[in-house]
């Protein structure tokens, strides 16, 4: 199994600084949890990890292989938080181009694609939406996902659908998640870190959130 490693990741905006001392391992075969306050930089480390986004400095290897941009060769695919799917074209087309060939029947007898497969982006519902391109990045070549919120607009019922899909995922790749519904996070994923102050704590007792104040505790 493959494992992917951000280590020394700095990034400054503005003279700002916003991520200092972050080390992230994440195996193929297990579900790596990241939680952390609104701008800490979540959502900037994986664009960081994913190549889309610049940092002062960063090492990403995967085992030991130098990774400049994961967003080549299939190496790591990414949920933005932001819906990324173009609206007007039909979800089956955009399927062909996004899911990988051998993962294309299981995403296939999903509902969420079965209610969908024949209409446009923009018909579909927010959560609809969301589900959708979550499972399309889950079933694509990629050995390593990034997901960015996939709950997000996601009702409680359909999150706990989704969840096994993410875990039967992660048998055969490596899956970096953040989210708000930390409850969601810990749920589904192995280990948990938390973005704190710039830096990356491996969390290994829940009460931890707490101190961190990331959760009130009561
Ligand atoms: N392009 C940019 N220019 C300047 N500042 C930025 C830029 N992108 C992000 N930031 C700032 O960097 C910090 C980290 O942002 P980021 O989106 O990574 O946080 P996050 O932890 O994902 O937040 P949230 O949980 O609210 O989505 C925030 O303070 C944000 O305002």
């Amino acid at each position: 199994m493959k494992e992917l490693k951000a280590d020394s990741i700095q990034l400054e905006f503005d003279g700002r600084k916003i991520l200092q001392s972050i080390f992230l391992s994440c195996k193929q075969g297990e579900v790596l949890g990241l939680l952390g306050r609104n701008g800490c930089g979540k959502s900037s480390m994986l664009k960081i990890i994913f190549g889309t986004l610049t940092a002062t400095h960063k090492y990403v290897s995967i085992d030991g292989e130098f990774i400049h941009k994961g967003y080549l060769n299939n190496r790591i695919a990414y949920l933005p938080q932001h819906n990324y799917l173009p609206a007007g074209i039909r979800t089956e087309k955009l399927a062909r181009i996004i899911v990988d060939p051998q993962s294309w029947k299981a995403f296939t007898n999903l509902p969420v694609y079965q209610k969908s497969y024949n209409k446009a982006v923009d018909e579909l519902s927010g959560g609809q939406l969301r589900q959708l391109e979550t499972m399309m990045i889950i079933h694509s070549k990629a050995e390593f996902i990034l997901l960015d919120e996939p709950f997000t607009h996601i009702s409680p019922i359909q999150a706990d659908e989704f969840k096994p899909v993410i875990r039967a995922c992660a048998k055969r790749k490596g899956i970096i998640i953040t989210d708000h519904q930390y409850y969601n996070i810990l749920d589904v994923s192995d280990r948990i870190v938390l973005l704190h102050n710039g830096e990356t704590k491996q969390i290994t007792n829940k009460d931890e959130l707490v101190t961190y104040g990331y959760i009130s505790g009561l």
